[in-house]
């Protein structure tokens, strides 16, 4: 059982009742059926605080497809498992490119940019299916551990429309299979991949979920050591420079926190040494980032002051 914080509360809701009208500027995901039946005038926000308070306002409990956001949970896992050859592998710089761009990857000679475009976050998904038994339950499990629930599961109806539609993220695979940098056999990472990205979460458990990235590695409450301090340190720098894909310069510039988007709509954004604060809402801008959800953390930010920078 969490308590909320009010002041926090009533300002989750006046922000909410602003910026929520405004998912008419977007547009849902249509890239597989499973998304593009998502209705869209639809939103949450939830900030999950050090001293264990979680606050949330419209329909921060419901559940949505963590899409990309998942890349952060894998990520951690590989760093758990490789030091520096998961770094010899996949680059640490932004791509200034779309999210499932392939021409940079030819150019770069099967290494990706960073872990968190697609073809970075396929390549972790080689590690975790290469270096953890059963690897999809481990990633399970090791969601379900930090939101500290069991209700997380991988929605099956995007998961099969992720595998049925997936021949962009295949060809990304089979092309860094080429240079030899994917380990295991592509059909086993794109099912690793795809089960990640299918993950169903709510706004309020992925901000509980991710407070260890807040307190350097620290889950608070339980005091378990997640990662590495300087693990935290570099997951949040990567997510700084590159969480919101081609528009993360734009996102440094106006709030200034390490975050990270999904295509199901929803953005998270970590504030050291205070919380983490998740937005959701369906439809996205251009960019493939949540048009409300970045308004509703642009403007969190902003009124309690949380820049970093
Ligand atoms: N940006 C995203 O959320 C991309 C995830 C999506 N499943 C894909 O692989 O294309």
């Amino acid at each position: 059982m969490s308590y909320a914080d009010p002041s926090l509360e009533a300002l989750l809701q006046r922000l909410l009742t602003q910026y929520q009208p405004r998912y008419t500027e977007g547009k849902v995901a249509n890239y597989i059926p499973a998304l593009a039946q998502v209705a869209p005038a639809q939103a949450g926000v939830a900030i999950a605080t050090l001293d264990g308070k979680v606050s949330g306002a419209g329909a921060f409990e419901q559940q949505f497809s963590l899409q990309s956001v998942s890349k952060i949970f894998a990520l951690v896992m590989a760093m758990n498992r490789l030091d520096d050859e998961l770094w010899q592998r996949v680059n640490m710089e932004p791509s200034g490119q779309p999210f499932n761009s392939i021409v940079q990857l030819e150019w770069e000679k099967g290494i990706p940019r960073n872990p968190v475009i697609n073809a970075g976050a396929i390549l972790v998904s080689d590690v975790l299916v290469s270096h953890y038994s059963a690897s999809k339950s481990a990633f399970l499990s090791f969601i379900r551990r930090l939101a500290q629930t069991d209700q997380i599961y991988a929605d099956q109806q995007v998961y099969q429309s992720e595998l049925e539609h997936g021949n962009r993220n295949a060809a990304l695979a089979y092309l860094m299979k080429s240079f030899g940098n994917i380990e295991a056999e592509v059909p086993l990472v794109l099912a690793q991949y795809f089960h990640q990205c299918a993950t169903a979460i709510s706004c309020a458990e992925l901000s509980r979920a991710l407070l260890f990235l807040a307190n350097r590695g620290v889950q608070p409450g339980t005091q378990a050591q997640i990662c590495s301090r300087r693990d935290a340190h570099r997951v949040n720098a990567i997510l700084s420079t590159s969480g919101m894909y081609d528009q993360s310069g734009e996102f440094a510039f106006k709030v200034g926190l390490p975050a990270k988007s999904g295509v199901g709509g929803a953005i998270v954004a970590i504030v050291p040494q205070f919380g983490v604060i998740t937005a959701w809402s369906p439809p996205l801008n251009r960019f493939g980032n949540s048009v409300v959800a970045m308004q509703l953390i642009t403007a969190i930010a902003e009124e309690l002051g949380l820049s970093l920078f």
